[in-house]
């Protein structure tokens, strides 16, 4: 499968959109991060065992931070922009993601998740937690993005706020828009208990065309329906420990993992995102993007919170990129 465009905003629907994440460097490589950061309780056994920064955008961003510390001081700033909104309550502005990528200050107040964790997992598939969202802050708007091109997008709420209209969007900034199926098929109950619908039955259905890639845990795979979905755009479901499969129209892959002392897996598949995404802009084929993304996705569940790299982890850059044949993304 070749991905390969221009930036355009004229995709029609049912389009069978390709798409292109250059390597060549420059101000064309700048990415967008849309979805708000987030207070995380950690509950186990009824006791509150830690309290920390959430949000996918947390996550994503303390990735890209770490893959691309050159990039940034070579250009006094982060090669990508987040766009994520907080309450006045919000406590962690001065943490590392928030600090150098501040967040929308809002009157409603920070979104917060109590995550009650099993005691153990019956399998790498199984729901190791149950998630409440106990707050929720304003949607991200359109009109909140900047108005500007981006090179990729990363669609990454948490609790509902990346509105179809704000998605839509990001689908005309960016030449190419991954989305965390977490963002889209989200549901919350009475009391904030975190369930899913069947990613058909949204209004995001039919931006599929338009979007490069969808990543799903396996808990939402069947929600996001992947033989419907494989056939609008790349499908990447996450298996825990077991690594990840790739599905696109007409074949797939498995991607083997790293191995990991798991001690919190809040933000693995965020982690795992975002070093898929730097993965293919660091010019890899899409399975060794998702080797990257199984390396970041193993280095978040080995630490509490949001994960802190040594920079020699960050060696596998060299071992990945001497396996690139070219600067176009194929799998
Ligand atoms: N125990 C583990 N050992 C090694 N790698 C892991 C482990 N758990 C997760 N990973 C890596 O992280 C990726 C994402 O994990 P997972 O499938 O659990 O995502 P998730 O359920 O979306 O996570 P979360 O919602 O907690 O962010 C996996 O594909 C794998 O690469
Ligand atoms: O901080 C976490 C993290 O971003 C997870 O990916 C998400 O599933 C949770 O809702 C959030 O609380």
């Amino acid at each position: 499968m070749l991905l390969a465009a221009e930036p355009d905003d004229a995709h029609e629907e049912g389009e069978n959109q390709q798409l292109l994440i250059t390597t060549k460097g420059g101000p064309g490589l700048e990415g967008l991060v849309v979805g708000s950061y987030c207070h995380d309780v950690l509950i186990r056994g009824g006791r509150v065992v830690g309290e920390t920064l959430g949000g996918a955008a947390a996550f994503v961003s303390n990735v890209l931070d770490a893959a691309s510390p050159q990039d940034a001081a070579l250009n006094g700033t982060a090669p990508f922009v987040v766009v994520a909104k907080v309450g006045h309550d919000f406590v962690y502005a001065s943490a590392p993601a928030p600090a150098r990528h501040p967040p929308l200050l809002c009157a409603s107040p920070t979104t917060s998740f109590h995550a009650q964790f099993s005691e153990t997992a019956a399998s790498a598939h199984a729901p190791d937690r149950e998630l409440r969202r106990v707050r929720a802050c304003d949607p991200i708007y359109p009109a909140d993005l900047p108005d500007r091109r981006f090179a990729y997008g990363l669609a990454v709420g948490v609790a509902g706020e990346v509105l179809p209209e704000t998605l839509e969007r990001m689908i005309r900034l960016c030449r190419a828009v991954l989305v965390d199926a977490q963002a889209l098929i989200r549901a919350f109950d009475g009391d904030g208990a975190v369930g899913h619908v069947a990613l058909d039955d949204t209004p995001y259905a039919r931006l599929l065309p338009r979007v490069a890639f969808v990543k799903a845990s396996s808990e939402e795979a069947p929600y996001v329906g992947v033989e419907t979905t494989r056939q609008r755009c790349c499908v990447i479901v996450t298996e825990g420990r077991d690594g990840c499969r790739l599905y696109w129209d007409g074949g797939e892959a498995r991607v083997a993992p790293f191995p990991a002392v798991q001690v919190d897996p809040t933000g693995a598949g965020d982690s795992f995102l975002a070093g898929f995404a730097t993965g293919l802009l660091w010019g890899l084929s899409a399975t060794d993007a998702a080797l990257l993304g199984n390396f970041f996705g193993a280095a978040a569940v080995s630490q509490v919170g949001v994960p802190t790299f040594h920079p020699k982890m960050l060696q596998l850059k060299k071992y990945l990129k001497r396996r690139q044949q070219n600067d176009i993304v194929r799998v």
